[in-house]
């Protein structure tokens, strides 16, 4: 049977996809957002600086992504499976320039030209430790990003941890649900704030 969305929240596009059996991809550790609500405590928990840059890793349905936009940002939403390009189109098609989509593998993507100085990283990582651990390892690999608050496995957040070499500091600030997505995560997720403890190498 198919879930409800959170009390107090709109009826999700995540909930539409579900109704229409859409074939995720678990590769891609693909899971939707549910709920615009998350989606505002975590732009929220962001602390955005006002008019800033944002990257997002992973845009999926543009659940998150709007909010980031409707909050007055500047977004840069990456998204690597191409099926997702139109829905994405139509969700932030209002917001016009301030949107910015690009459809690929986000380690293809020359960050350093799309990115300002002081931008700042909002995702939900794909659901998969390694992957998630991957894509943030790589996106900190751009000196022009200074500070990131995303959603990852807490096995993820925790190879992070581990990896003195990424020069990253990971800090734990909030959980969200398993079933704050379709389909719910296969483990436990973490939100966690992400600062460099050390000036990129690059
Ligand atoms: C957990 S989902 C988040 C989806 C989105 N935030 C939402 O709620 O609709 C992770 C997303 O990352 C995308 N993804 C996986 N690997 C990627 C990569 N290398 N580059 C860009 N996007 C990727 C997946 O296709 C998926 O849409």
């Amino acid at each position: 049977m198919q879930q409800s969305p959170p009390l107090g929240s709109a009826p999700a596009l995540a909930d539409d996809y579900a109704a229409r059996g859409f074939p995720v991809r678990a590769d891609l550790g693909q899971h939707f957002l549910r709920s615009s609500e998350s989606a505002r405590r975590l732009v929220d928990r962001a602390e955005i600086p006002s008019g800033g840059q944002v990257i997002e890793v992973g845009a999926g349905l543009g659940t998150l992504s709007a909010t980031i936009a409707a909050a007055g940002c500047r977004l840069w939403a990456v998204e690597r499976d191409e099926r997702l390009q139109s829905q994405l189109e139509q969700r932030l098609g209002e917001f016009g320039g301030r949107a910015r989509i690009t459809i690929d593998d986000v380690r293809r993507v020359d960050l350093d030209q799309g990115l300002e100085a002081g931008s700042t990283l909002v995702s939900i990582m794909p659901f998969a430790p390694v992957l998630a651990a991957a894509l943030v390892r790589h996106v900190f690999g751009s000196p022009r990003l200074v500070r990131g608050l995303v959603v990852m496995p807490v096995l993820g957040a925790d190879l992070l941890v581990a990896d003195e070499a990424s020069g990253l500091r990971v800090e734990e600030v909030d959980g969200i649900a398993r079933e704050d997505f379709y389909p719910p995560a296969p483990s436990v997720l973490r939100v966690v704030a992400i600062e460099r403890s050390r000036p990129c190498s690059k």
